[in-house]
């Protein structure tokens, strides 16, 4: 069954991410094997949202259908009031170009600069302001901790400072939602706690909404809401 008609309009602003009836399945024929059952979820302007579970539960399946770099194959999911199964890839743009991505692999580029890296998450808007990129990185650099450090290369900067700028390309664009996976699992405790207060405050500061992946026990005190997934279904939905 397609739910796709069926769920009342959502406006949007107050639940940026509206998922109802999901299922999906990965693999062909007779290696065919569902992963997401059932999903229903909205989630808050402006909260924390964490995704637990066990290893293979669906966590980053979840984050990743939410998050439009997936296609729907059943079920609702709508961004900021968009139905995106069957969006057209301009209003699918316009939704992406409202995201911020922060995946524990960082994707930084190796031979760009930390601000040169950090710089290309305002590529995206398009717009040609360089003065102004440069000033927005430098600033989320420096939040970062990373104030001395806009020149260097990644092969100079350790795991954590890399994770960190891949965190700065993330929020510079200012996003209405942020989607991280396990963002904080290269870091110490003094650099996790550093990106989730940020995060914290630009829910409170801006709006910002947050959906993560964690496994990180130190976080949960932070969340507004923990969802726990174990074998594609939500087993436990708290909030905090
Ligand atoms: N591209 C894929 N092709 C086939 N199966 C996949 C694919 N990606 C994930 N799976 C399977 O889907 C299920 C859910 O995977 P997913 O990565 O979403 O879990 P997870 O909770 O994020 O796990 P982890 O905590 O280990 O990252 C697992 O059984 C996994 O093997």
């Amino acid at each position: 069954m397609n739910v796709h008609s069926s769920v009342p309009t959502d406006a949007g602003s107050r639940h940026p991410v509206a998922i109802a009836g999901l299922n999906h399945w990965f693999g062909e024929g007779e290696a065919r094997k569902q992963v997401i059952f059932d999903v229903n979820m909205r989630i808050e302007g402006g909260s924390l949202t964490i995704l637990m579970g066990p290893s293979g539960s669906g966590k980053t399946t979840l984050l990743t259908l939410a998050g439009c770099l997936r296609d729907v194959q059943e079920g609702s999911v709508k961004m900021f009031g968009q139905e995106l199964y069957g969006a057209s890839e301009r209003e699918l743009v316009a939704n992406r170009r409202r995201m911020g991505f922060i995946f524990q692999a960082h994707n930084l580029h190796e031979s760009l600069t930390a601000t040169q890296n950090v710089m290309m998450g305002l590529e995206v808007h398009g717009r040609d302001d360089r003065g102004r990129y440069l000033e927005a990185s430098h600033h989320l650099l420096g939040l970062m901790g990373l104030g001395d450090r806009f020149d260097y290369l990644p092969s100079n900067l350790s795991g954590g400072q890399k994770q960190r700028v891949a965190v700065a390309r993330a929020l510079v664009g200012n996003p209405d939602i942020v989607f991280a996976d396990e963002p904080t699992a290269a870091l110490d405790k003094d650099s996790g706690g550093r990106v989730i207060r940020m995060l914290k405050r630009l829910g409170a500061e801006r709006g910002t909404t947050t959906v993560m992946v964690t496994h990180d026990n130190r976080i949960l005190e932070l969340a507004d809401r923990v969802v726990t997934l174990e074998d594609g279904r939500v087993v436990d939905d708290s909030a905090h």
